[in-house]
């Protein structure tokens, strides 16, 4: 080994610097928003001013602490002698004409740090990975590129900085991922800092870092087109709750908060999926043949009687008969607008047609001869007939206003709807959708926002949201009076409550207004959520080979300008409604204007157990190239076939050999995750294969294989992905034979 304590001291004085100066600009952000905070009073607009200034020393303050671990982690010696220290964020000395003290990892002179190889240096002659702890740096690692042919720099593989990323690859799991900037890789940088403005597919086998490369990507465009992106946003897709827990922390550790993360599930703003659907019901609904569906669902919801509805109006009984509501039907539903705007077409051919026949019947009924009414007269008879009870109670008969949710559920909970709306269906098929249960899956997030275009734009979430925001201001003025009175707080559940109305008498113009500023002041991420038709700048979908057509339907409404990182395996597909082709997905959206990158190492996944998986991708996938692993761990992975009821017991014996501080996961069938219950603790998790998704475990313990594959048509996707799962150990436990596909593995003695 060589000393180079001379070396690190001169890296940490250079630390301690960094760390002065993210403390002075922490220091001035918290005066400015302390002083801006105190201020009131003053013009609209000076208020307005105020309030973007503190938001933006609030995320000044947020970012500084997000750099405060890792501050600095690199350093680039350029053959001509400059020098870049390269970090977590940029920092500027003030003092010094504004010399770079700090380059932000993605800023393009950042860029060699992470792609010079000796082959190609781009004019580094030293690249050195620094680590710390805390403020004090604790190791470097040189890699010299400029050598002469036949020396080698890198590690085998031409791999970047092996030894801060092998460190990285073993330790152990948290549960929660973590950013990679220290040790991005070439191939995942390409990608990440791709100039491509349309859609930008991701492909490669699990562990390549495809999730992390997407989470990368959001904050480097967040970086480079602040601007158009910090008003429109990032939506971020991921497959499940848990998994967006999992990746929750790396877009803020990397200073960004103006991403929306949600499931497919949850986009639809006001609904959350609590209704698993069978894996029949959730295909079916997964497909276009939805969209006729719908359309089908929505018109039979626009009647026209069998018998004449009579209409007391005035002293005479009108018969609003077939005829009349077909032709009104017919006229509305030719004006091609979605069924509630085209529903005060119908409504005033209603009215038309009674008024007519009201005129008709009243002249008949003249005795005097006077005959017929008048223009005006009949004006005035429509406008009354408009707000007559029994002409609106007809037309909402007839032609109801409409929510999406009411229209889904009235569908999904009978069988006569289903039978008209979706004759193309089988029986079977129309079986499996019928339940009987309240609520919404996460299939029924893209039929809902189908519907909402079929009904015409739906802003009630909205709308809601803004009510419930509203009662709490209410409510917050009411305390406030509470504490000035000093008397106890009343019940605010009656919106009639005289109290409520004396804080609205309380809250004065200028209160309300400033108010009101403050909800308009919401995160563009939180102001995304609750707006159906909000339009993202740019859309990054993980896992995205489990989306269904119908939910890349929905999820091109929120981007169409097309600007997207799609991120997935094919192999992995888990999800029968999901996809085994990208062209396919893409096409009907983009053509061919999509662009293919692939990632091919498998950081995760140790070679002894890669071999195992890669006989099951040959059977599911065999045109895909297995990614290759960059590092074994020494443990073969193993079997263990038991009794039917020792599988607890077995289970048990191989956490106990599990070290401690690293984290397992028991992988069990679809509906038995209750008999393996007793085992989840701290480091213990058990979980379908569709719940570990995207998730990555120290340890693995599969459950049944063959009953994993049997579960589904994508079972044997299934198993590929559970046996992909772990970063050092691998074991399966089982009392069925094991599928074929894994008959190489070592049966391990009990
Ligand atoms: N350049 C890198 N440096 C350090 N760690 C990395 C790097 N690339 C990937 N990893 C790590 O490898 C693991 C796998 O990455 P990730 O979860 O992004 O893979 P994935 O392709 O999304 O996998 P899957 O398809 O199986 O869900 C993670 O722990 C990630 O942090």
């Amino acid at each position: 080994m060589t000393d180079n304590t001379g070396e690190i001291a001169a890296e940490q004085a250079h630390l301690t610097t960094l760390y002065q100066h993210l403390d002075a600009l922490r220091v001035y952000a918290r005066s400015r928003l302390s002083t801006v905070l105190l201020e009131s009073g003053g013009t609209p607009q000076a208020r307005s001013e105020r309030e973007s200034f503190s938001a933006m020393y609030a995320e000044d303050l947020a970012k500084y602490d997000a750099a405060e671990n890792g501050l600095c982690f690199g350093r680039l010696d350029m053959a001509d002698g400059e020098t870049r220290h390269i970090g977590r964020l940029g920092l500027l000395d003030e003092d010094n004409d504004y010399e770079t003290l700090l380059l932000d990892w993605r800023a393009p002179l950042a860029r060699p740090f992470y792609l010079a190889t000796p082959a190609s240096p781009d004019g580094v002659s030293l690249r050195r990975h620094i680590r710390s702890r805390g403020r004090t740096v604790t190791s470097i690692g040189d890699e010299h590129l400029d050598l002469r042919e036949g020396d080698s720099g890198t590690g085998a593989g031409g791999v970047a900085g092996e030894g801060a990323l092998l460190d990285a690859l073993n330790a152990a799991r948290t549960g929660q991922m973590n950013d990679i900037v220290e040790t991005i890789q070439g191939e995942q940088d390409r990608i990440i800092r791709s100039e491509h403005k349309s859609v930008m597919v991701v492909q490669g086998g699990p562990g390549t870092g495809k999730t992390a490369v997407a989470l990368h990507r959001a904050a480097y465009l967040l970086y480079t087109y602040r601007k158009q992106l910090a008003r429109s946003g990032v939506l971020i897709i991921g497959p499940n709750e848990t998994f967006l827990d999992y990746i929750g922390q790396v877009l803020p550790s990397l200073g960004e908060t103006g991403v929306l993360l949600s499931t497919i599930g949850n986009l639809y703003p006001g609904v959350h999926a609590t209704v698993e659907d069978s894996i029949e019901a959730g295909t079916i609904k997964g497909s276009t043949d939805m969209v006729d569906v719908l359309r089908n669902a929505v018109r039979d919801r626009q009647q026209v009687p069998t018998s004449p509805i009579e209409i007391r109006y005035d002293t005479y009984t009108l018969a609003l008969d077939r005829k009349m509501c077909t032709r009104a039907r017919g006229r509305a539903r030719s004006s091609r607008r979605p069924h509630n705007l085209a529903r005060p077409l119908f409504a005033s051919m209603i009215v038309d047609a009674l008024a007519e026949k009201f005129a008709a019947v009243v002249g008949e009924n003249l005795v005097d001869g006077s005959n017929l009414l008048s223009r005006s007269d009949i004006a005035d008879i429509r406008d009354e007939m408009r707000h007559d009870p029994e002409v609106l109670a007809a037309i909402d008969r007839l032609w109801p206003e409409l929510t999406p949710q009411q229209v889904l559920s009235d569908l999904l909970r009978s069988a006569k709807r289903l039978a008209t709306a979706a004759p193309e269906l089988t029986d079977a098929q129309r079986a499996a959708l019928l339940r009987t249960a309240a609520g919404f899956s996460a299939a029924d997030a893209p039929l809902l926002d189908e519907l909402a275009e079929l009904l015409g734009i739906d802003e009630s979430a909205e709308q809601d949201r803004r009510a419930r925001q509203w009662r709490k201001q209410i409510a917050d003025a009411q305390g406030a009076l509470d504490i000035l009175t000093g008397s106890a707080p009343q019940d605010l559940e009656d919106d009639l409550d005289p109290e409520i109305l004396m804080a609205y008498d309380l809250i004065d113009a200028g209160q309300l207004a400033e108010r009101q500023r403050s909800t308009d002041n919401l995160t563009t991420a939180e102001r995304a959520a609750g707006d159906r038709t909000w339009t993202y700048g740019h859309v990054i979908v993980d896992e995205a080979q489990e989306l269904s057509e119908m939910a890349w339907r929905m999820l091109m409404r929120r981007c169409p300008n097309r600007w997207m990182t799609v991120v997935g395996d094919t192999a992995q597909t888990g999800d029968p409604a999901g996809s085994s082709s990208w062209n396919a997905v893409l096409e009907p959206y983009v053509a061919q204007r999509w662009k293919l990158h692939e990632l091919t190492v498998n950081y995760r996944t140790p070679s002894e157990i890669m071999d195992v998986a890669t006989g099951v991708l040959e059977r599911i996938a065999p045109e895909q190239t297995p990614p290759r692993s960059i590092r074994s761990s020494g443990r073969l992975p193993w079997a263990r076939k038991v009794r039917p009821d020792e599988h607890l017991d077995a289970l048990r014996a191989a956490l106990a050999e599990v070290p401690a501080g690293r984290l397992s996961a028991v992988l069990v069938p679809n509906g038995t995750v209750d008999d393996y219950r007793e085992l989840t603790a701290g480091e213990v998790s058990v979980l379908t294969v569709g719940q570990a998704k995207g998730l990555e475990f120290d340890a693995v313990f599969i459950v049944e294989p063959q009953a994993i594959v049997d579960e589904s048509s994508r079972g044997l996707n299934d198993l590929y992905v559970a046996l992909t799962r772990a970063t050092q150990q691998l074991g399966i436990v089982h009392s069925l034979d094991l599928p074929p596909v894994l008959d190489g593995l070592a049966e391990a003695a009990a």
